[in-house]
């Protein structure tokens, strides 16, 4: 049976990374994005990554970040996975040694396949809502805008929660779905039970 994979983003305390663990979350994401209410220290992200266990991946999320800002990070975090969200080219997000998803900002004229063709080595695409500045909108984006048939493995992001991620998932079918806003309490500051009843949303679509 299928099983969708879940990341949880914008984690900034231990607590949090515990609930979504015990929950099932698949991958915790850390913001290295400063004007993010959400942004992490690396001393604080390499203290909550050390929490994570054995099969939780950690993700490091960047928009268009300074040269070295990228390897000043993974010097003191094992980050598993890299997550692009800003005007990065392949060449930028390829060069650092880890695989790597890139972020669509969707919204009508936004051609996916297109997007996706000039990211070839990306491990996945994650599409997301477009809002002004850069992610973490809390809204929802047309999914018509994501094509039937998309080969990359896709991470549905934008405005999910426990209401809407159900009829995500049956819908898209997405190889898996990322969240912030919608397991928060206030900004950075997640929600146990938020978490659980995103999850659970989830595993239910799955069936
Ligand atoms: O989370 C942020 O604050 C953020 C800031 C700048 C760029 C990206 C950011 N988050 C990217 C994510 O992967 C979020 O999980 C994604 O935008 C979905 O957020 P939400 O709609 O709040 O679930």
């Amino acid at each position: 049976m299928f099983r969708t994979r879940i990341k949880i983003c914008g984690l900034t305390r231990p607590q949090d990374v515990r609930a979504a663990v015990d929950s099932g979350a698949d991958a915790i994401g850390f913001v290295f994005y400063p004007p993010s209410p959400r942004a992490v220290s690396i001393e604080q992200a390499a203290e909550l990554v050390a929490l994570l266990p054995p099969f939780v991946v950690s993700v490091g999320l960047f928009v268009n970040p300074a040269p070295g800002e990228v390897e000043a990070v993974l010097a003191r975090v094992p980050l598993q996975l890299l997550q692009f969200h800003g005007d990065e080219s392949e060449s930028d997000c390829a060069r650092h040694g880890r695989a790597w998803i890139k972020a669509a900002r969707m919204r009508p004229g936004v051609d996916l396949l297109e997007f996706a063709a000039s990211y070839p080595r990306a491990s996945g695409i994650l599409v997301d809502a477009f809002v002004d500045g850069y992610g973490g909108g809390g809204r929802t984006f047309d999914w018509t805008l994501i094509p039937a048939g998309f080969k990359r493995p896709l991470v549905l992001s934008g405005g999910l929660d426990a209401d809407n991620v159900g009829d995500a998932v049956r819908r898209i079918r997405p190889w898996a779905v990322d969240v912030s806003s919608g397991v928060e309490s206030a900004k950075g500051i997640k929600d146990a039970d938020m978490i659980a009843a995103f999850i659970a949303g989830v595993r239910h679509a799955d069936g």
